[in-house]
């Protein structure tokens, strides 16, 4: 991975990945009283992420350099959410330039979003040498969403509660072929759909992790979207096939990287996919760990 880059400004920076994941089974147990769910899910990263570079200045504005500043309002956009609230939370008397290199299609349950402000924050913190604990950044992370504390932990994970309380867990590190329908599915519209299961029983992770895997958000997606639908028919003719968060992308796993290829290879040109790897150990706690 190259880390040393030439920006747009013509300044030399560290190009800070901020990793996609899959949820390889999303169970939903319950819905609290303020609304969010209790889930039980089980988190893997893979190798195709957004990348950040970071620019440290004297003035306290927090600026970024994205072509996402044209569908996301500055004011939603977790990078600047992110930055914004370390600054504030550490008193920080500085700011940064951001460039931000947006590889992961969004809305499509991989998470970027999700990953994006985890990489700020731990990339910030490290360059402002504000000193926060992994600890504190998770808890940060978390006000900004459900998904951010396992980008900020960096390893594979088994998820319950809101998605904070993180188990790590050694799986297979598979190959998947991820296939990104044309549709936005907006996470908050299926948790709010009122024929979501939200039922699923509770098991130990030893039980979820012997019997087949599944994702409670799937049928209420397929119903909706036919495009999702479609993609999910043509995987599953080649391999275990489901869809990864609330959608809209879907993934088939494979033991090698020759097979995930040869499926790719005949996927239909009326369907966007890629293949990646599966990764116990996020891309960005391995990029830290070199950087010290
Ligand atoms: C369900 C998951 C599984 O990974 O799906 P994806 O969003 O990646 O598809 C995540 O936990 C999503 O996390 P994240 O995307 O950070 O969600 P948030 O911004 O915190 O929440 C968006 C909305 O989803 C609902 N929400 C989210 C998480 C949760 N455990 N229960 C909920 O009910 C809430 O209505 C909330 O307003
Ligand atoms: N830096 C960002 N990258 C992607 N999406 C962002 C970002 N900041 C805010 N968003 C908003 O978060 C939503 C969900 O993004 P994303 O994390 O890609 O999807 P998902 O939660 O389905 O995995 C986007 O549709 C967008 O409105």
């Amino acid at each position: 991975m190259t880390k040393l880059t030439q920006n747009s400004a013509t300044q030399t920076t560290y190009r800070w990945p901020a990793p996609a994941k899959l949820n390889l089974f999303l169970h939903i147990n319950r819905r609290r009283d303020d609304g969010y769910h209790e889930l039980q899910t089980l988190f893997q990263f893979i190798d195709k992420c957004d990348y950040l570079e970071f620019k440290i200045t004297d003035s306290t504005d927090i600026i970024l350099h994205s072509d996402l500043n044209k569908v996301v309002a500055t004011s939603d956009n977790l990078i600047l959410k992110a930055a914004k609230l370390l600054q504030s939370e550490t008193c920080y008397q500085g700011g940064a330039e951001i460039w931000l290199d947006k590889q992961l299609p969004m809305g499509g349950g991989l998470g970027g979003g999700s990953s994006d402000a985890a990489t700020t924050l731990v990339a910030l913190n490290a360059l402002w040498k504000t000193n926060l604990s992994q600890n504190k950044l998770a808890a940060l992370g978390l006000q900004l969403g459900a998904d951010v504390p396992v980008f900020i932990r960096g390893f594979a994970a088994f998820a319950e509660g809101v998605g904070e309380h993180l188990q790590p867990v050694e799986l297979k590190e598979k190959f998947y072929l991820i296939i990104v329908p044309e549709v936005h599915v907006s996470t908050a519209e299926i948790f709010n759909a009122p024929n979501l299961p939200r039922d699923t029983k509770k098991y130990s992770l030893d039980n979820l992790l012997q019997n087949p895997w599944k994702n409670d958000c799937q049928n209420l997606v397929i119903n909706k979207h036919p495009q999702v639908a479609k993609a999910l028919d043509w995987l599953i003719e080649y391999a275990p096939s489901r869809m990864t968060g609330t959608g809209a992308c879907v993934f088939a796993e494979f033991e090698n990287k020759q097979q995930a290829d040869t499926v790719m290879a005949a996927l239909p040109t009326d369907f966007y996919g890629f293949v990646a790897q599966g990764l116990n150990q996020s891309p960005l706690s391995v990029y830290l760990a070199d950087l010290n």
